[in-house]
């Protein structure tokens, strides 16, 4: 079952009430990258590519067609008990972008980062919501206690 949007916002904690959604909470912009060296994945492990880290002009972002690594200004903590899923919000699509994102685990906690697809140039203003997370059930053994546990805090 899926978890109303109240039960994440308690879960995640400090939030904007505006960021609060019936079925999940809003995350906002935080940064955005450009990746500039190659990464490596490999079956013991992986390397995140260096990248540079963008300016925005009085707080917008104006981004050409491209891929760009974007970082959420919230921090994100996913109880036990639980799954997360990150959407795109929908206005990214109808502006031809979009959002591509992963599992987040039971245990995870921090400031995560996604693809952000821009297949016409847009403006993205710097704290804008841009994704909708939702939590829902789930059984697991153990929690993250990945690399990227703590990230960006
Ligand atoms: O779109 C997403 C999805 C997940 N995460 C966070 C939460 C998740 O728990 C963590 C690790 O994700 P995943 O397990 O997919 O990463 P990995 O590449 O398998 O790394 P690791 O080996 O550290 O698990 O990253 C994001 O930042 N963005």
């Amino acid at each position: 079952m899926f978890k109303s949007g109240r039960f994440v916002a308690d879960s995640l904690g400090d939030l904007r009430e505006s960021q609060v959604q019936p079925n999940g909470v809003d995350l906002t912009l935080g940064a955005i990258y450009e990746q500039s060296e190659p990464g490596r994945i490999e079956r013991g492990g992986k390397t995140v590519g260096d990248r540079r880290e963008l300016e925005p002009s009085d707080g917008i972002y104006q981004l050409d067609r491209g891929g760009y690594i974007v970082e959420y200004a919230d921090r994100v903590v996913i109880p036990d008990g639980h799954i997360g899923f990150l959407l795109p919000r929908s206005s990214l699509l109808r502006n031809s972008c979009m959002l591509d994102t992963a599992v987040w685990d039971a245990g995870y906690e921090g400031r995560g980062e996604g693809l952000l697809e821009v297949h016409h140039p847009i403006e993205l203003e710097q704290g804008a919501r841009i994704a909708q997370l939702v939590l829902a059930d789930a059984a697991h053994e153990g929690t993250y206690e990945g690399s990227y546990q703590g990230e960006n805090l």
